[in-house]
C-alpha cells in the first residue's frame, strides 16, 4: 500500500514587536543565516523601510538590493540574474504582498533562505508557503518557499496607510467563506476537509472581524490582533498543503476582477467585497459582515474603488471558471449575468 505524503512548511520563528527592526542582526545570528544576502523590496516607499534594515544587519555583512515593481514572472527573471550574480543565501523580502510573493518565489526556484519582512499588513501571504505570480498559467497561487523566519514590526505595520490595514482586514474575513466553500465540497463532492486547518482559517476570519471592533481606537494594539490573524491564516495554508483554507469563491472574485481590472485595486479589497457577495449566497449574515467593514472605513461599494458596474457582474459570471477543481458556492456553471447582477445590487457592492 503506498502512503500519500504530506508536507507540512512551517515558519520556524516569529519576530514580532515594536522597533524590533533594530534587534536584526540579533535574530540574524540566533538563525545562524549566511552572507550574501539578497533584499527584494518595492520601488517607492518600502525601499525606505529597507534602508533601515541595511543599517542594522550585521557589521561586515554583505549584501545586495533589488527593486521591483510588480509580482510578475518578469521581476522573478530579474531577481534571478542577481542571484546568478552573487549568489546570495539567503533572501529577504521587504515590502507588501507582491515583493514578498516575488521574494518567496525565487527562494523556492533557488532553494534559498527566505525572510519574510512585511511593510502592510495587507494580506497573509506573509507566512504562506505559495505566491501569486503574474505570467504563469493561472491568476492563483502557486508553491514557493517558506519563511524561514518572519520579522513584523508593530511600529512600521502600524504606520502603513490605513487602506492597506484595511485589504488585510477584508482578506483575513475571507476565510469565513473559504471554510463554507470548503465544507461544501466535502458535502457534494467527498474532497477530503481538514477540520484543524480550516478551524484555524475560522479563527483568524473571527479574529479579524474583533479587530474591526478596536483598529479605529487603537491603532498599535488593532494591527498587531491583525497580524496574529494573517500569521495564524498563512499557517493554516502551510499546515494544509493548499490555500484550500483561506481561498474559496470570494479569492476566485478578486482573482477575476484583477483579470479584467489589473490595476488600482487591493487584493483585500477586493476579497472584501467577494466575502459580503459570497455570504449572501451562503444565506449567511453578510449585512453584519458588511456593516463591520463599511465601519472601518473599507470600501463596501465598488464604484469607490474605481470598479465598473460592468466588470463586478462580469467576474461573478467567470469566477467559477478560474479554479474549476475547487469547488465552491458558485458551482461548476457559475451564475448567469441577471442572477451576478441582482446578487451584487442586492448587496449594495453595486447601485
Ligand atoms: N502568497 C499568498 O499566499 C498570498 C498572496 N497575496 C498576494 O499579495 C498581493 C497583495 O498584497 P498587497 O500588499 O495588498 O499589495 P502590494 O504588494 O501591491 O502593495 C500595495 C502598495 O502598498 C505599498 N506599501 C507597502 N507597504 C507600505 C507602507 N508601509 N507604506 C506605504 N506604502 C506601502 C506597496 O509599495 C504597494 O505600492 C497580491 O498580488 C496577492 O495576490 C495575497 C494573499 C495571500
Ligand atoms: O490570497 C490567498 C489567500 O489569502 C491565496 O489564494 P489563491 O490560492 O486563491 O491565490
Ligand atoms: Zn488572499
Amino acid at each position: 500500500m503506498s502512503i500519500k505524503e504530506h508536507v507540512i512548511s512551517l515558519p520556524r520563528r516569529v519576530f514580532i514587536g515594536y522597533n524590533i527592526i533594530e534587534n536584526i542582526s540579533i535574530y540574524f545570528s540566533q538563525l545562524g543565516l549566511k552572507f550574501p544576502y539578497l533584499i527584494v523590496t518595492g520601488e517607492k516607499f518600502t525601499k525606505n523601510i529597507a534602508k533601515k534594515i541595511m543599517e542594522n544587519l550585521p557589521k561586515d555583512s554583505s549584501y545586495e538590493v533589488v527593486e521591483i515593481s510588480n509580482a510578475t514572472l518578469d521581476e522573478v527573471y530579474k531577481v534571478e540574474e542577481i542571484v546568478k550574480k552573487i549568489n546570495p543565501k539567503v533572501l529577504l523580502g521587504v515590502g507588501g504582498g507582491k515583493v514578498i510573493d516575488v521574494a518567496k518565489y525565487v527562494s523556492f526556484r533557488n532553494n534559498l533562505e527566505f525572510i519574510s519582512i512585511p511593510t502592510a499588513p495587507s494580506h497573509d501571504g506573509i507566512t504562506s508557503p505559495f505566491a501569486s505570480i503574474k505570467g504563469l498559467s493561472r491568476p492563483v497561487s502557486v508553491k514557493a518557499k517558506e519563511p524561514l523566519a518572519i520579522i513584523a514590526d508593530i511600529e512600521i505595520l502600524s504606520s502603513a496607510p490605513r487602506r492597506l490595514i484595511n485589504a488585510g482586514i477584508g482578506d483575513t474575513i475571507g476565510k469565513i467563506i473559504a471554510v463554507r466553500d470548503w465544507k461544501l465540497a466535502a458535502k457534494l463532492r467527498g474532497e477530503y476537509y481538514g477540520d484543524y486547518t480550516a478551524s484555524l482559517a475560522i479563527m483568524s476570519a473571527k479574529h479579524a472581524f474583533q479587530c474591526t471592533k478596536i483598529i479605529n481606537k487603537d491603532i498599535k494594539y488593532g494591527t498587531s490582533m491583525l497580524m496574529e490573524a494573517l500569521i495564524s491564516s498563512g499557517v493554516a495554508m502551510g499546515m494544509a498543503g493548499s490555500t484550500r483554507p483561506a481561498s474559496g469563491s470570494e479569492h476566485l472574485f478578486a482573482h477575476a476582477v484583477e483579470l479584467l481590472h489589473p490595476e488600482g485595486v487591493l487584493h483585500g479589497e477586493l476579497v472584501g467585497l467577494g466575502t459580503i457577495m459570497m455570504a449572501y449566497l451562503h444565506g449567511l449574515n453578510w449585512r453584519k459582515i458588511r456593516n463591520r467593514l463599511k465601519k472601518i472605513g473599507f470600501p463596501v461599494k465598488a464604484k469607490k474603488l474605481g470598479l465598473p458596474d460592468e466588470v463586478v457582474i462580469k467576474a461573478l459570471t467567470i469566477a467559477h471558471t478560474i479554479r474549476p477543481e475547487r469547488y465552491t458556492i458558485l458551482g461548476d456553471r457559475g451564475l448567469t449575468w441577471n442572477s451576478a447582477e441582482k446578487v451584487a445590487r442586492i448587496t449594495e457592492i453595486i447601485d
